[in-house]
């Protein structure tokens, strides 16, 4: 199977797993990527099962729209049932990293508003320990060679990802070489620079489910 053939076979199985538990009034929180695209794609199809979604960037706002699912603003809702997202890494305990699309601090948010957290990936994705994949640090524009200098004595190699501008009007450095042993930990001190808005380590809400799309069929992981 292809890459996309898997991406498409997890966002298929996250419709299968939430669509039996849709209400008339459930919110959907809807991720970004090209996983979560193929997911807003099967959504659509369920559309008449929920009230409406919460998105966690423009782009998927703009998708989910397109489909004539409705698309709130998180501040008018009061609360997300399931979110629904990819990642660019998961280790056994769920922990991720997120932001390769740059949407990590709006995901942040919605996956910590969550009831569910649901992540859908590839088995490209599986790993022992989280930073082979550069880690997404979103930071303010202002701060972002003081920010790259802190990150130096944690150890990481910052690289300003050029022409990139956060849906929050922000920049994003991408940190090689780090190897991530405790991620929580790691995830605290780097949101603890000045100057940093968040960054793609997800360990304090890890995804509560996994579904990890392979050749022989999609698994389900709990941590
Ligand atoms: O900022 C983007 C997100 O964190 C994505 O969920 C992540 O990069 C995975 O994207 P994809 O499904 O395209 O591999």
């Amino acid at each position: 199977m292809t890459q996309d053939e898997l991406k498409q076979a997890t966002a298929r199985a996250a419709i299968d797993y939430i669509s039996p538990r849709l209400e008339a009034d459930s919110i959907v929180g809807v991720g970004t990527g090209s996983t979560a695209n193929f997911f807003i794609d099967y959504l659509a199809e369920v559309k008449g099962q929920f009230d409406g979604t919460v998105a966690s960037s423009e782009a998927s706002a703009e998708r989910l729209k397109a489909h004539g699912i409705p698309v709130y603003e998180l501040n008018s809702v009061d609360g997300i049932q399931f979110y629904v997202d990819g990642a660019d890494e998961t280790n056994p305990a769920l922990e991720l990293i997120k932001g390769g699309g740059a949407a990590l601090t709006r995901e942040k948010i919605v996956a910590a508003c969550a009831e569910e957290f649901i992540c859908i990936a590839d088995d490209s994705k599986w790993v022992d320990t989280l930073g082979s994949f550069p880690l997404p640090v979103e930071v303010i524009p202002m701060a972002r060679s003081l920010v790259a200098r802190e990150l130096v004595k944690l150890g990481g190699d910052p690289v300003y990802r050029q022409g990139v501008i956060t849906d929050n009007g922000n920049a994003i450095l991408d940190v090689y070489n780090l190897k991530i042993e405790r991620p929580t930990a790691l995830e605290d001190a780097i949101n603890n620079i000045t100057g940093v808005v968040t960054n793609g380590i997800f360990a304090k809400r890890p995804a509560d489910v996994l579904l990890l799309g392979t050749s022989t069929g999609v698994k389900t992981i709990t941590a």
